[in-house]
């Protein structure tokens, strides 16, 4: 009789809903107006009662059965019940409505020094395959210095390794983009389907999706689906999860339930290396320029800010010599990228110091310099103070001057404050991480 239901079943819904969600489901038991699957997973169980519980009720009461209602369990004999999830529509990952991926960015390509190199051992460990011993994989850092890259050469070397695995890469723009456009051609099964059929999802830059708030119910649902069914997620932000502002709390802690990477501001060694490894690059590329001794050197000691920026100065010189015809010295250097390198000395001032806190806290510019001592106004305060002392080179009267004229001991007592409670206060040191990230970038 369920046989018979199934091939009813199998024209309502369409093939591919069929395939994933009717065909694995085990007629378990059926009597005083109950009829009780085993599915495989408890996902499994509340998608198939949100979304095709009263077709199958009808089915069986046509064929002549006396169901009020349908119970899902899920089932002990987990083996079997793995494979109707696994891969039940064969696409091709061409199919797949990712991005594409850049061939530049590889494990190959990719320079390793201390500020990255967790990060990049978590990276090569999911890019091995085999099971899934961290899920997510959540790599954050500032601006340019190689999440996407990490990546995309994760989805290379899995593709490499496993041609037939299904990896899916998308920035969480595009996520949410394709999640409209199926809500707005009523596609939204065959969107959910996609997304839950993936080996591996990849989500760039999740940070986009906060304050979206169907975009982070579908993303929250899309992500348990994939955990649930043991496979792998790598993910990306500009911070870290419990840091991105109007996520919610549910996706910010399931984010934190796997690995949590940070991929640290890169320090001269790194930024050298990668530099030498771009000009070798290069050298190839325009036979016969010949760099300078110490150019490279100078670069890396000038420019601070990230590794976009570093590459596109190196990129800039070569191509200006190369067409010029000159060799590549210091001076050169210093005239192709005298903007450049102008806006790499830029100082963090106390002003945006003060202007980022207060937007980080809520509360009005002018607390920062005004005289009201509330907790929720002088505890910011101190962090600015602090924020001060640390990011510029201002003596401790001229941070009070700048702080409506308070005295330098105020100024002391306020950044030993935050230096005790740095270490007691979670929170308090994550938020001046983050600061010190967004003053810097
Ligand atoms: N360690 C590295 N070795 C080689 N190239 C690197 C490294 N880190 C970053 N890059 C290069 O710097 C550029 C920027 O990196 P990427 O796009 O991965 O940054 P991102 O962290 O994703 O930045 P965003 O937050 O802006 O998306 C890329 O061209 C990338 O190849």
């Amino acid at each position: 009789m369920w046989g018979k239901i199934r091939e009813e079943l199998r024209q309502r819904v369409g093939k591919n809903n069929y395939v994933t969600w009717i065909e694995p489901l085990r007629l378990a038991d059926l009597r005083n107006g109950v009829a009780r699957f085993e599915v495989p997973t408890t996902f499994f169980g509340d998608w198939v009662s949100r979304n095709f519980a009263d077709h199958i009720c009808s089915h069986l009461n046509n064929s002549g059965q006396s169901v009020d209602r349908v119970e899902f369990s899920v089932t002990a004999r987990a083996p079997v019940a793995a494979k109707p999830v696994a891969k039940p529509v064969a696409r091709a990952a061409e199919e797949l409505p990712g991005a594409p991926l850049d061939q530049r960015f590889t494990f190959e390509t990719f320079v390793v020094g201390k500020p990255n190199e967790l990060a990049h051992a978590a990276a090569r460990r999911v890019a091995e395959g085999g099971p899934v011993t961290f899920n997510p994989l959540f790599l954050y850092g500032g601006v340019g210095l190689g999440k996407t890259h990490l990546m995309h050469a994760i989805a290379h070397e899995l593709q490499a390794r496993q041609p037939e695995l299904r990896v899916l890469y998308l920035s969480a723009e595009q996520f949410m983009y394709r999640f409209v456009q199926a809500l707005r051609e009523r596609q939204i099964m065959d969107f959910k389907e996609l997304f839950r059929s993936v080996d591996v999802l990849m989500v760039d830059d999740v940070q986009f999706i906060a304050g979206k708030d169907s975009t982070q119910e579908e993303f929250f649902h899309t992500f348990n689906a994939l955990v649930d069914q043991n496979k792998q997620i790598v993910i990306s932000a500009d911070r870290a999860p419990g840091e991105i502002k109007d996520l919610e709390e549910r996706i910010k802690s399931r984010l934190q339930c796997g690995l949590v990477v940070d991929l640290h501001p890169t320090d001269y060694e790194l930024r050298l290396g990668i530099l030498q490894t771009k000009a070798e690059q290069y050298r190839q590329q325009y036979r016969g320029l010949v760099l300078a001794e110490g150019v490279l050197e100078f670069l890396a000691h000038r420019i601070t800010t990230n590794v976009r920026v570093l590459e596109g100065a190196l990129t800039r010189l070569f191509a200006f010599a190369s067409l010029v015809g000159r060799e590549i010295t210091l001076e050169l250097t210093q005239d192709c990228l005298s903007d450049i390198l102008r806006a790499s000395d830029r100082k963090v001032t106390i002003e945006e110091i003060q202007r980022k806190v207060a937007e980080h806290y809520n509360i009005r510019l002018s607390d920062m310099i005004g005289p009201k001592r509330l907790r929720n106004i002088a505890r910011p305060r101190q962090i600015a103070m602090y924020l001060a002392k640390q990011l510029t080179p201002r003596s401790l009267p001229e941070i009070g001057r700048r702080f409506g004229g308070r005295d330098h001991t105020t100024i002391m007592h306020g950044v030993r404050k935050i230096e005790e409670l740095m270490s007691t206060d979670s929170q308090l040191s994550d938020d001046l991480q983050m600061l010190k990230r967004v003053l810097q970038a």
